[in-house]
Formats: C-alpha cells, sequence, structure tokens
C-alpha cells in the first residue's frame, strides 16, 4: 500500500513534482496578519505538491503550552503500565480515545511492528457517538494533565483554521473553503512516546511504520529528539528533525483525493536511534464525519481526469484506521457500507 502511494501517482503529476532534500520551512506571520498572505499561498502549494510537508514558524502557540503538555506527555508515559492499561483504547469501543501500548497500533503492519506508545483524546462527548467520538478517558492520577492536555487540542484546532485557509488560497480557492464541511470535525490530539533502539535496526521494529496520514492536515510538536523521516521524490528517507519554535504540518490521503493527486499525502516513518526517550504530538483534524470528498473540480480536466471516486471521511478515516489498530479489526470489522458493524451510528 505504500510503495503504490507513490507508484500509482499520475506519471505527469510526478514528473512535475521537485526533489527535495529538506523539509521546506514557511513562517506563518504575513498570512495571519495578512501582510503577504499570496507569499505564503505560494510556499504552500510548493510544498504541499512536492514534499506534502512543511515546517511552520510564527504560528503563534505560546510556547509555554507546548512545553506544559510535553511534561503532562512525559509524566502519563512514566505512569505504571497498569495504570495506563485502565485506560486502554478498547474501553471506547469505536471511538478513538485512550491509550495504546506498544505495538497495538501497527501503521506499515505487513512489515512493521511499531515501537511507540500513545494516548489519544478527541472533542469530549457524553456517549459514544461515532468512530471518531465518544467520551475522553482521562488519568486520574496526574492533576493538571486534562486541562493543560484539553488546551493543547483546543490550540490546534484554532491554529489549523489558520493553516487550512492558507492550504485553500493556496489551490485558488477562498479562505474558508474547509469551514462548511468541518462543523464537528473529527480531531484527535495524540500523545506519543518512542523509547531508543540501539544496535542494528530492522524495519521490522521501529518506533512508527511508513505511513500516509488519514485525514485532512496533521499539525505536529516535536520534542528535541530527532526520529521523523520523510520519503523523497526519489524514494530517500529525509530527515524532519525538530527545529525550535516550529511545528511540522503536513497533509492526508483526504486533501489528495481532494487536489486529484496534485498535493502529496507523504510516507513517513519514525526511527528512534538517538539514545533518548522521544516524544512528540501530533494533531490530527479532518472533515465531518458524513463530509463527502471527491476531486476539486479545478484540479480535474481532460488530461487529468478524476482518479478518485467520492467518498465519505468517516468511511475513508475508519477503514485506514482499522487497517492498524488490531482491537478495532477484531471487534468492529467493517460492512459493506464502510460503517463499523459495531454500535450503532448516527
Ligand atoms: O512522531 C512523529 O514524529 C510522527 C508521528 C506520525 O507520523 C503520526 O502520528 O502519524
Ligand atoms: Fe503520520
Amino acid at each position: 500500500m505504500i510503495e503504490s502511494n507513490l507508484a500509482q501517482l499520475d506519471e505527469s503529476l510526478q514528473a512535475m513534482r521537485q526533489s527535495f532534500d529538506k523539509v521546506p520551512l514557511l513562517d506563518l506571520a504575513p498570512l495571519v496578519d495578512g501582510s503577504d498572505v499570496g507569499r505564503v499561498a505560494k510556499e504552500i502549494r510548493w510544498a504541499l505538491a512536492n514534499a506534502g510537508f512543511v515546517y511552520i514558524r510564527n504560528h503563534g502557540v505560546p510556547a509555554r503550552l507546548i512545553d506544559e503538555t510535553f511534561a503532562h506527555t512525559r509524566a502519563f508515559f512514566d505512569l505504571p503500565a497498569e495504570e495506563k492499561m485502565r485506560l486502554h483504547i478498547s474501553n471506547s469501543g469505536v471511538a478513538l480515545r485512550g491509550y495504546i501500548p506498544f505495538f497495538g497500533e501497527n501503521s506499515d503492519p505487513d512489515k512493521t511492528n511499531d515501537l511507540k506508545e500513545c494516548f489519544d483524546i478527541g472533542p469530549e462527548r457524553q456517549t459514544l457517538e461515532s468512530p471518531f467520538f465518544g467520551p475522553n478517558q482521562w488519568p486520574t492520577s496526574l492533576p493538571g494533565f486534562r486541562v493543560t492536555v484539553f488546551s493543547y487540542h483546543e490550540a490546534m484546532k484554532e491554529l489549523s483554521i489558520k493553516i487550512l485557509g492558507g492550504i485553500a488560497l493556496s489551490l485558488d480557492l477562498s479562505a474558508d473553503f474547509f469551514q462548511p464541511q468541518m462543523k464537528s470535525p473529527i480531531s484527535i490530539q495524540r500523545l506519543l512516546h518512542y523509547p531508543p533502539q540501539s544496535g542494528a535496526v530492522d524495519e521490522k521494529v521501529i518506533g512508527m511504520g511508513a505511513h500516509t496520514d488519514r485525514g485532512n492536515l496533521t499539525i505536529l510538536a516535536q520534542d528535541s529528539v530527532d526520529g521523523l523521516q520523510v520519503m523523497s521524490r526519489d524514494g530517500v528517507w529525509v530527515e524532519a528533525n525538530p527545529i525550535p519554535g516550529t511545528f511540522v504540518i503536513n497533509i492526508g490521503d483526504l486533501v489528495q483525493k481532494l487536489t486529484n493527486d496534485r498535493y502529496l499525502a507523504n510516507v513517513h516513518r519514525v526511527v528512534n536511534i538517538s539514545g533518548r526517550e522521544r516524544y512528540s504530538l501530533p494533531f490530527f483534524v479532518d472533515a465531518d464525519h458524513d463530509a463527502v470528498i471527491a476531486p476539486l473540480d479545478s484540479c480535474v480536466s481532460n488530461d487529468s481526469p478524476a482518479r478518485y471516486q467520492p467518498i465519505t471521511c468517516g468511511a475513508h478515516k475508519f477503514a485506514r484506521c482499522v487497517e492498524s489498530l488490531p482491537h478495532l479489526h477484531r471487534e468492529h470489522a467493517t460492512g459493506p457500507t464502510g460503517r463499523p458493524s459495531g454500535p450503532a451510528l448516527p
């Protein structure tokens, strides 16, 4: 699946892509203050067409909130294994909320076991509503964890609106183009821990196997430890090491579908051979569960016919989650509609 993501790209689009040996860096300030929106849109266009990834600086999220969220993340993963397992994601049914232990989610399951542990939260709901919406599971022994992590999630939602505005402008769409399909978007705030690996590292076990992200947009905070790698056009892994004061953003499958492959949901993975514990905070935002995603008219022509059938955001995302999360596979195999055959959905 991973190789085919690149190989399947239309040859003319593939030929148009330029190689990159480092992930580009974008100053978001001229977009946010309106001083040079056109330049930011142009830089986003290049980055997302060629790398699918870009660092952003001057994003406006307070450093203190990021640092505190990392501090709570370390404290969470330092909890005894039994305490974390009490919050296991399978307690949440088909809602993606809770703890995933090492090898509990494998991003490239045919090749790689992921040496990572995760904790997922999202928009708060009283009861299970759909695969992506349900009650959060909060640890009880960490004062301040809930408030800080939830505030961070809220800050990411706000930032994502600005970035999606820039992406829309880069496609010559109005800045609020994504908003009508984001009334109650699927979003997940994930906390991640990757222990270091030493000796000969085999692809069978690495931090996170090669994958593309599933939705619209990912905003990633990294601590100071290297590990993230992004695939270049030539199939070479390019390191996207932490740059202080930046987030790494990348687009997922849904924007690639929307742009009919003009923008690339690029393959990436994590290998932590730094000798240090690595922590990161990915925030994933998609569209509404029932939003229909299909190639934009402006990205379809006689020379470049539509390559994707319309699909709902929820169906696409849930099918991809089932591939990598064995607990969903076992308990909630998808039916022909692409909807889980588990609890009733709205
Ligand atoms: O931890 C990282 O640097 C990347 C995480 C990632 O790719 C993901 O969660 O999808
Ligand atoms: Fe990813």
